[in-house]
This record gives structure tokens, sequence and C-alpha cells, in this order.
């Protein structure tokens, strides 16, 4: 098995289902957990030396952090709901936890802070949806904590991609700290697929192929991408839906296209003006 790829695990009288740290990945900025609890089951997080996001990803809970607290917050069956999530963000020397009242599943999504904003609620108005890509290439983009609110170095956003089509596509990488041409982001994919006895195929390749897996990934699967380009393919019958967690020296997502492929953004541009 690809050491790009972590498989779900659910254990025994654990409601954590997936973790990555820097350690574990041999990186240096984005740790991800995933859990899912049942409901009167409470989870908690010390921040430590991060900043953290939790992203409700379904069902209904109360939050707190050490000074605020929401009550009755998740408004998601399911994250395939079409609608933007509950999150709740904190830095530094903190702890956020969330008790269910229902049957709930968490994304915990981390990277180091510098103590600069306030633990807050983040709000589905908050979100912020695009679309991008033509035809085979439509995908969905929620932004949970990106362009649309400040974080030290945290960016988290979730995608939908239809059955059939492809994301993060046409290939795109961002793995060199060079300003204002590309940025240097490490990047978690928590994947689900509806129904769940689906699959994706992800690849992770750089220009020399040094680095280059197609993995097979399966319902709340991860798949880290420490460097180089990272599409995501969906077979007929089957949706995606990933979470993306990135992190780098610093927080701004500027992508570098593969060459071999930009001819298709070319050719989009085409077909979306005539259309
Ligand atoms: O546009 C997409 O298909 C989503 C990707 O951009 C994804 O968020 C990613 O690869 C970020 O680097």
């Amino acid at each position: 098995m690809s050491h790009l790829l972590s498989k779900k695990q659910t254990l025994e009288g654990s409601t954590q289902t997936q973790k990555i740290t820097p350690e574990s990945a041999n990186w240096n900025y984005v740790g991800f957990e995933a859990h899912t609890l049942r409901k009167g089951e409470t989870f908690a997080v010390e921040t430590g030396s991060n900043e953290v996001c939790v992203v409700l990803l379904n069902g209904k809970a109360d939050a707190k952090t050490n000074e605020q607290q929401w009550d009755n917050i998740g408004d998601r069956e399911s994250v395939f709901d079409q609608k933007a999530p509950f999150a709740v963000y904190a830095s530094s020397n903190d702890c956020i936890s969330m008790t269910a009242l229902t049957d709930i599943e968490l994304a915990v999504c981390q990277a180091p802070a510098k103590g600069n904003y306030p633990a807050r609620l983040i709000r589905p108005e908050d979100c912020q949806f695009e679309s991008r890509g033509v035809g085979s290439n439509r995908r969905h983009v929620c932004n949970v904590l990106f362009s649309n609110l400040e974080a030290d170095s945290l960016l988290v956003c979730e995608v939908i991609t239809p059955s059939g089509n492809w994301s993060s596509y046409p290939p795109h990488k961002h793995d060199q700290d060079a300003a204002p041409a590309e940025t240097q982001l490490e990047e978690t994919y928590y994947h689900r697929i509806d129904p769940p006895q689906g699959f994706v195929f992800q690849r992770v390749y750089t220009d020399d192929r040094s680095l280059d897996e197609t993995m097979a990934v399966e319902d709340g699967d991860v798949v880290m991408v420490p460097e180089g380009y990272h599409p995501v393919g969906v077979p007929h019958g089957y949706q995606s839906y990933y979470l993306n967690v990135m992190a780098g020296p610093s927080r701004n997502w500027i992508f570098h296209n593969d060459k071999d492929h930009e001819w298709i953004i070319e050719r989009d541009k085409k077909i979306a003006a005539d259309q």
C-alpha cells in the first residue's frame, strides 16, 4: 500500500477513525483527525501550540472553547447534503470540545499557530461556495476557512465531485515556497464516497516522477500530499466528497499547473465562452 494512503480505522472504544500528525506524515505543518461520536459522547482537543478548526461534518452538537459556548449547532445529515458545515476555530492554548446531540462525525484540522486570531464559530453563512470547471471537470467547492476567513496557517475547504467527474484537475501542485509564482502547502484529503462501497482514484506525482503513486481510495481514507500534482477521478455511479486541509510557510494558495495538461484549461475556457 502507498505510504501516502491512510486507511480508515475503527478501533473498539475509540471515536478516532483517522490520525495524521506532522511526525507520521514526515512533514512540518498539517495535522488531521477524523472522529465519529455516538449521541451523548464528548470529544475534546487541546490546541497546544496549534491553531485548530473542528469541522462538524454531520449531525448536531453543543460546542465550546475555554471562553465561549455555542449550543445546538449543525444542520447536515450527510456531507453530501449540499449545505456548508458549522465549524469551531481556536488558536493556541485553548480547548475545543463538542458533545454529540445526535450521532456525529468530526474533522480536526491542525497547523502551527502564531496566536493571532480569537476563537470563533464558523457558520454556514461564513463559508463560500464556488463551482469550478466545465463538463466532466465540474466540481463544487465550499471554502470553510480559506480566503473567506482569517487564520495563521490553516486552509480548509470541502469539494464535491459528481459521478464520472474529475477534480483537482487539470493537475496542479503547490510545493515551492516561491510566491508569487507558487506557494508551498502540505495537504490532506479526507475522502467520503456516496454510496460508501465506492472508490475513487487519486494520483500524486512530481515532474521527475521520483514520486508517482496512484491510489484506489475508499470511504474514510486519507491521502497525504507532501508535494506534487494530485488529481482525483471519480468512477461512474459514485459521488465524491473530500475535505482538504492545507498549511505551509505562508497562508496563500498559489498553485502551478502541470504544463503537459494546461491545454485543457485553454480549451475549456473557449467552451465556457461559447456557451
Ligand atoms: O478545484 C478543485 O478541484 C479542488 C482542489 O483545488 C483542491 O482543493 C486542491 O487540490 C487544493 O490544492
